[in-house]
C-alpha cells in the first residue's frame, strides 16, 4: 500500500473504533478491574519496572486499577507527557492521588516538579489493534517514536491495553510502527510471537 493509502485506511479505523469503544466501554463496566487481575497474573511486569500507564480520556480502558495494583507492589509509577509534535514522549513519575497539571489535549499530567522517568514497562492505550501486535492510536506517532527511542537504549516491554472488541483482522501499519510485545483485554493476555 502506498503512504497515503495507509494514512487513509487509518483515519478510516480510527473512526470506527471510537464508536466500537464507546459501545465497549459501556457494555463493560468492570473492565478496568478485569484487566488489572490479568495482566497481574498473565503479563506482570519484572521486578522492580518502572511503569508507565495513562490517565484514561473518553472511553478508553481504565487502567488506574492496574496501576494502584502495581503501585502495592512496590513498583514506581509514571504517565506520559506530550511534547510538541514530532517528538517522543516523556514520562513524569506520579503515584495515585497526586495533584495534576494540565496538559496537551487538557489531558491531566504529572505537575512539572516531578521527575522525569524512563518507562520499562508500558501500559499504550490504543484504538485498535490485530494479533500481530499492531496498533492503531490517535495519529500523533508519539508512541511509535517513544518505543523506537526506547528500545534504541534498552529492553523494554510494551504492553497494548484494549476492550477485545477493538480487535481487527489487521491494523494498516508502515515501517515507523512499532509492535507492542503484549495485548492484553478484559478476556485475554495475549503474546505477540516474534518478539
Ligand atoms: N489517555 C491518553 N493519554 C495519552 C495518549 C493517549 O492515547 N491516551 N497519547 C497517545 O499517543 C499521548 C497523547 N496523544 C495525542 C495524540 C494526538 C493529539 C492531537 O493531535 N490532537 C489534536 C486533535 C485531534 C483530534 O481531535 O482528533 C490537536 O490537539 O490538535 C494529542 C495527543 C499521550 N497521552
Ligand atoms: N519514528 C518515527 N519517525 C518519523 N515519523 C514517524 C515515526 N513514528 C511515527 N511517525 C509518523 O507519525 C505519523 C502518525 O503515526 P501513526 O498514525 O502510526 O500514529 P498512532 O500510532 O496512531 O498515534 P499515537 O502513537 O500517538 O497514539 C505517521 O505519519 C508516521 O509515519
Amino acid at each position: 500500500m502506498r503512504r497515503q493509502d495507509i494514512h487513509d485506511a487509518k483515519a478510516e479505523l480510527r473512526a470506527t473504533a471510537k464508536l466500537r469503544r464507546r459501545v465497549a466501554h459501556r457494555d463493560a463496566p468492570q473492565a478496568g478491574q478485569l484487566l488489572a487481575a490479568r495482566l497481574a497474573a498473565e503479563a506482570p511486569p519484572p521486578a522492580g519496572a518502572v511503569i508507565s500507564g495513562y490517565w484514561p480520556m473518553a472511553d478508553e480502558l481504565d487502567v488506574m486499577p492496574a496501576l494502584r495494583h502495581f503501585a502495592g507492589d512496590g513498583h514506581r509509577l509514571c504517565l506520559p507527557v506530550t511534547p510538541k509534535r514530532g517528538l517522543p514522549l516523556t514520562f513524569r513519575a506520579w503515584a495515585p492521588g497526586d495533584a495534576m497539571a494540565r496538559g496537551v489535549w487538557d489531558i491531566p499530567v504529572p505537575r512539572e516538579d516531578a521527575p522525569v522517568l524512563e518507562p520499562d514497562y508500558l501500559l499504550v492505550p490504543l484504538l485498535a489493534f490485530d494479533k500481530a501486535g499492531n496498533r492503531l492510536g490517535y495519529g500523533g506517532g508519539f508512541y511509535d517514536r517513544t518505543l523506537a527511542l526506547l528500545r534504541s537504549r534498552k529492553s523494554v516491554v510494551a504492553v497494548g491495553v484494549a476492550f477485545a472488541a477493538l480487535e481487527v483482522p489487521v491494523v494498516p501499519h508502515e515501517d515507523t510502527d512499532e509492535a507492542l510485545d503484549w495485548i492484553v483485554t478484559e478476556r485475554a493476555a495475549i503474546r505477540i510471537s516474534g518478539c
